[in-house]
């Protein structure tokens, strides 16, 4: 894989941003990485393990002279980072972001956006519970899906260049309307990860009643839930704050399920019990069949065909 731009600047040295400058090296997709992180101590742990060609001490100083900008910090704090870099854009440059949500990115961002300077905002839908500089790894957004959100009136090059980019990651690339996004990840991610936030707080009330059981005696979904809820806490909250309608609307969906989930187990309505998750586990298995879950064990194919 070749080049694709000479200067890059990630800032807010996280998850995101150091998979990202491994996948970059990786590929040699990029001449000079630099990167800017708010904590000393977070600058200091990139300089002692190689993030970064350069760690520079202002957000201003890693951006000067880049031809693509990544915004890799928390939702919450995408506008004030792109007030703060605004003035030494180059002409020319591409400013992107990797935030969970984008309509309140794009609200955000774009308004300190210099005439001759690109905005293309990003999602790569790929990541973990980790966070911090030292959680990345290149494989991170390998058949991944990286989802391009362009505003109307975009250069298409700039969007062309951004693609090409996310590819040499190694992500599968789309694009989509901002609205349609942030609907979209509401429902496969966001009110996901609140509902195993409930269910590990749930189990965390319940403590004095099952001592240490509910942690011995683990079952996967409950696993699962904990794994989730391990995430990181100021990423989450700005994802729920930003992206208030969409969630609101899902979860009132949700409710309105659970409830009626509850009532057949109140009447003893085994049917629609299994109605129900009969119909759900059709959709688990369009999603192995469509080979959208790189993570499910070949085991798992081999049932879902039988
Ligand atoms: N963690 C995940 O699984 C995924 C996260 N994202 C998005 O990527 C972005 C970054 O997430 P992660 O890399 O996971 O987070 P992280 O918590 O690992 O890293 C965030 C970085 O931003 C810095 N930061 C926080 N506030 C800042 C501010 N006001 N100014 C400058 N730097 C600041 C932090 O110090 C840290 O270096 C978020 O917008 C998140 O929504 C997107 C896809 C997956
Ligand atoms: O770890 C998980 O289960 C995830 O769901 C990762 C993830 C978190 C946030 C995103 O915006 C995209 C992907």
């Amino acid at each position: 894989m070749s080049r694709i731009y000479d200067r890059v600047a990630l800032i807010g040295l996280g998850l995101i941003a150091s998979s990202m400058f491994w996948a970059i090296k990786r590929a040699g997709l990029a001449g000079e990485v630099t990167g800017y992180a708010r904590s000393e101590a977070t600058r200091e742990t990139a300089r002692r393990i190689g993030l970064c060609d350069r760690v520079c001490d202002s957000a201003r100083e890693a951006v000067e002279g880049a031809d693509l900008v990544v915004l890799c910090v928390p939702v919450g704090a995408m506008g004030a980072v792109a007030e703060e870099i605004a003035p030494v854009l180059k002409p020319g440059a591409t400013v992107t972001d990797v935030g969970s949500v984008k309509r309140d990115v794009i609200q955000s961002v774009h308004p300190h956006i210099p005439p001759g300077v690109h905005f293309v905002p990003a999602h790569p839908l790929a990541g973990t519970e980790h966070s911090g500089p030292e959680s990345g790894f290149a494989e991170l957004f390998d058949n991944r899906w990286c989802l391009l959100v362009p505003v109307e009136g975009t250069d298409p090059d700039a969007v062309a260049r951004l693609r090409a980019l996310w590819e040499g990651m190694g992500s599968n690339v789309d694009e989509m309307e901002a609205d349609h996004h942030d609907l979209v990840l509401a429902v496969t991610s966001h009110t996901p990860h609140l509902i195993a936030y409930t269910m590990v707080g749930v189990a965390d009330d319940l403590r004095r009643v099952t001592d240490s059981e509910v942690i011995k005696y683990s079952a996967a979904g409950f696993r699962d839930f904990t794994r989730i809820a391990a995430s990181d806490p100021t990423m989450w909250r700005d994802v729920f704050l930003t992206n208030k309608d969409a969630t609101l609307e899902i979860l009132g969906r949700f409710t309105e399920e659970l409830f009626a989930l509850q009532r057949a187990i109140r009447t003893g309505n085994g049917e629609l019990l299994h109605d129900y998750f009969t119909r759900t586990r059709a959709i688990r298995r369009g999603i192995i069949d469509a080979g959208q879950d790189t993570d499910a064990p070949d085991f798992g194919r081999a049932k879902a065909k039988s």
